[in-house]
């Protein structure tokens, strides 16, 4: 079976030119079938607030309302998304930006509205890869911004974290899939101030105990119940880190395993 790369980036890489330049020289560089998500929350903050806009994160997952939405879709989908397919054209990596409504890629559902009330928040119901496919055996890298729709005319906030697992399971029958969540930190920290303190390997037994101790939070949280889902869901391997950790393998950062 071939190997199927799928690389998330965070907020902090993308905000930063330096670090997204040295990322896209990397990314550019990786043989064989690839696919990239990007976040962007926080600049989607930054201008929301410019603006005068509230902005409501809980437990690492923003309260999305219609201004909200607009903003996202042209933080993710525009300025974001675009600036990245340019910049890996740059490095002759070929590339198509994705939202979950193009090629009707990632459909899903808006959340419930109890216990919390996310708004236009959705939860993935179905990711078809054929026109994906089609696009890998072409030698091209699909790149996903934060936004899936739900079919019926309404895009749809959703954590890129998420769509990047669900996206390595949707393949995990079809390649030997590696997810990789790269950002500004070594990995997953027993002390977030502490670069040195990598918990190198974290277990679908042992993360519980890391969100008790309070190990874990913010923008952590979705992260590593993702890591756990992909896995326990037949990704072959899942890795948070630095995006050094792609071309080397002595790099220090977090493996989970089952
Ligand atoms: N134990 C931890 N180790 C590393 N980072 C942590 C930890 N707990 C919380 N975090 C926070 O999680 C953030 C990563 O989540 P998030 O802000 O959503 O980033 P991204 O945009 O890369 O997904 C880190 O910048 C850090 O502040
Ligand atoms: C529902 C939800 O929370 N969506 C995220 C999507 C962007 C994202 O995931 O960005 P990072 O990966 O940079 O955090 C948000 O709007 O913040």
């Amino acid at each position: 079976m071939k190997t199927l790369k799928i690389i998330k980036i965070g907020g902090n890489i993308i905000d930063d030119a330096s670090s997204l330049s040295a990322f896209i020289e990397l990314f550019a560089k990786l043989e064989g079938p690839k696919i990239l998500i990007h976040g962007g929350g926080k600049l989607a903050t930054k201008l929301a607030t410019d603006l005068g806009m509230e902005v409501n994160m809980i437990d690492g997952r923003r309260v999305t309302n219609a201004a909200t939405l607009d903003i996202i879709t042209m933080v993710y989908a525009g300025k974001i998304n675009k600036n990245i397919v340019v910049q890996l054209q740059a490095k002759h990596c070929n590339a198509i930006g994705f939202s979950g409504a193009d090629g009707n890629t990632i459909v899903s559902k808006k959340r419930p509205a109890t216990p919390i009330d996310y708004g236009f928040a959705g939860d993935i119901a179905q990711v078809n890869t054929a026109v994906l496919e089609v696009l890998l055996t072409q030698g091209v890298a699909p790149v996903f911004c934060a936004l899936t729709h739900d079919q019926n005319g309404q895009l749809l906030n959703t954590n890129a974290d998420t769509i990047a697992s669900e996206l390595a399971i949707a393949f995990a029958n079809t390649y030997e899939t590696e997810l990789y969540y790269c950002f500004e930190k070594n990995g997953v920290l027993r002390d977030v101030d502490d670069e040195t303190s990598v918990i190198k390997h974290i277990s679908t037994e042992n993360y519980q105990d890391l969100m008790q101790q309070r190990i874990i939070s913010e923008g952590m949280l979705p992260k590593l119940l993702n890591c756990i889902y992909a896995i326990q869901k037949n990704v072959n391997k899942v890795c948070i880190g630095k995006p050094e950790m792609l071309s080397n393998p002595n790099a220090n950062f977090t493996t989970i395993t089952k």
